[in-house]
């Protein structure tokens, strides 16, 4: 496998008590690019990504991280690798601040030591790297807000930051622009953009027109297959992309 692909799917296939969700799909995701995924209900995004997150385990094929086989390591494993899907290990806490809720991210433990912030590390590294965070996803003022009070963009905006805090390699978002409005969808997709500056991001999204702009590559699925891949200006004007979305609206000129 090639240095810069990060992560590939080889024939990768699941199947449902006899329901083929995914089929043979081959996927290369380069380092240092935003990859979405995308397709219409049903086309098996969700599974794809439970596939590659190891929520899932395949009927066929096989995951390679960096080059090493990955497909029967645990979700928790990969992560320690470096591969982390948002909410896996980020959950945010309701009660707490975002402030707080960042703190604890940064404790997290990775593996059998500490991973940015060792025990001695001192407690005002830890506030100062939680601030830096906090600033990165432009949170910074609703830090002593907790995460419950926040609005709807904002929140995915700390569980990203939460997600930041482990510092992975990969990072795997689903849908992290679903239920969004207009407004919100600018600031998100602009932060996705600007914490991919060092890291490899793929995610998952419905829509492609939201897309458009952020991705490096798209790939759409189409009932659990690939039908088109590459980016957005291409993959727009694929008359077999076109159908798959005929009467969604959701084509579209971005
Ligand atoms: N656990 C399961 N058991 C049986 N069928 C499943 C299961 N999970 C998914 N499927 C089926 O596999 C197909 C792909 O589903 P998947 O959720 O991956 O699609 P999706 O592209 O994420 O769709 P959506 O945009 O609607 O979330 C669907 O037909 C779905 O009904």
């Amino acid at each position: 496998m090639a240095d810069d692909i990060i992560l590939e799917a080889r024939g990768l296939s699941k199947e449902f008590k006899g329901f083929i969700a995914v089929k043979e799909v081959n996927l290369q995701v380069r380092r240092g690019t935003i990859h979405a995924l995308i397709g219409p209900n049903g086309a098996g995004k969700s599974t794809v990504f439970n596939l590659l997150t190891k929520f899932l385990t395949p009927t066929r094929g096989q995951i390679l991280y960096k080059g090493r086989d990955i497909t029967a390591m645990k979700p928790a494993d990969v992560a320690l690798l470096g591969m982390v899907r948002s909410f896996q290990i980020s959950a945010v806490f309701p009660h707490l601040s975002v402030l707080e809720n960042v703190r604890v991210a940064l404790q997290r433990p990775r593996g059998t030591s500490f991973h940015f912030w060792k025990p001695e590390a001192s407690l005002y590294d830890l506030h100062a790297r939680a601030e830096e965070l906090i600033e990165a996803v432009n949170l910074t003022p609703w830090a002593g807000h907790t995460a419950a009070e926040l609005p709807y963009g904002r929140k995915r905006a700390l569980e990203i930051a939460t997600t930041l805090a482990l510092d992975p390699e990969v990072m795997l978002l689903d849908e992290p622009l679903a239920g969004m409005g207009h407004e919100d969808i600018e600031g998100t997709a602009a932060l996705i953009k600007r914490v991919s500056a060092d890291r490899t991001i793929l995610m998952v999204e419905h829509n492609l027109s939201v897309v458009a702009h952020l991705s490096d590559t798209i790939t759409v699925l189409r009932r659990g297959e690939i039908l088109a891949e590459g980016a957005y200006d291409v993959v727009s004007r694929n008359p077999q992309v076109m159908e798959a979305y005929m009467g969604t609206g959701e084509v579209g000129h971005a």
